[in-house]
């Protein structure tokens, strides 16, 4: 029963203003997964500039929502303070919306999906399949010099925090790599080096994506 009632729902919220499914349009997305501080904002930015895809990160998304002043900001806070996992329900309602407000067809999910539950849900409620997954593989030790010297206030770029972020990436996030990984979707990044020779290394995964 309940996947009767709720299936009109669901269908709505995939929707534009002209009534298409967000399915129905031919959408190019890569996911764009690391762990923290492997440089995916730093790097979609980059891809942004020169290849005309539009930018969603989960977490900025999450961000965002938790300065609107919504009746999910408490949770959301909490949650990040922890370095746990907002329920996918949360952030695909944030990421549809995002990707219908785009008026764009490519788009880089960064952040996005962080687990197992965050990857069926996305698939079941939009029906999207990424194009392929962009995977930015660094060591610990890196990430965490560069989360520690970020510098944006984030209350998650705390020591405690941290550590928390890198055992949920570990436990949670590595086995969505392996399972698009079996699929033959995942393109590996050695993010460990100077951002701009990371930049090359996605050059040569994007450029079929060139408007030229
Ligand atoms: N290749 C790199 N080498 C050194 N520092 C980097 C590199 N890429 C990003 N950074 C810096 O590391 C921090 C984390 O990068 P960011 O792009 O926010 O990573 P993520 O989104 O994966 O957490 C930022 O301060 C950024 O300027
Ligand atoms: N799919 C996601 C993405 C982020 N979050 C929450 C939990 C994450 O620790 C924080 C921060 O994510 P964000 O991608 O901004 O962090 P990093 O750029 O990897 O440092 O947001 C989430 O709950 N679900
Ligand atoms: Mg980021």
């Amino acid at each position: 029963m309940g996947s009767v009632i709720d299936a009109p729902k669901v269908a709505d919220a995939n929707k534009d203003a002209d009534g298409n499914l967000l399915s129905d349009k031919k959408l190019t997305v890569v996911f764009v997964l690391g762990g923290p501080g492997s440089g995916k904002g730093t790097q979609c930015a980059n891809i942004v500039e020169h290849y005309g895809f539009t930018h969603l990160s989960a977490g900025d998304l999450l961000r965002a929502e938790i300065k609107s002043g919504s009746e999910n900001g408490t949770m959301i806070e909490n949650m990040i303070k922890e370095g746990k996992i907002v329920p996918s329900e949360v952030t695909i309602k944030l990421l549809q919306k995002a990707m219908l407000d785009g008026g764009n067809d490519r788009f880089l999910i960064d952040g996005f999906p962080r687990n197992e539950e965050n990857r069926a849900a996305f698939e079941n409620v939009t029906k999207i399949e990424p194009e392929f997954v962009l995977f930015f593989e660094c060591s610990e030790e890196e990430m965490e010099r560069r989360l520690l010297n970020r510098n944006q206030g984030r209350a998650d770029d705390n020591i405690e925090t941290i550590r928390k972020r890198f055992k949920v990436f570990v436990e949670s996030s590595i086995p969505v790599v392996e399972h698009y990984d079996a699929r033959g979707k995942v393109r590996k990044i050695d993010a460990g080096r100077p951002v701009e020779e990371v930049f090359e290394a996605v050059k040569g995964i994007f450029s079929p994506f060139s408007s030229n």
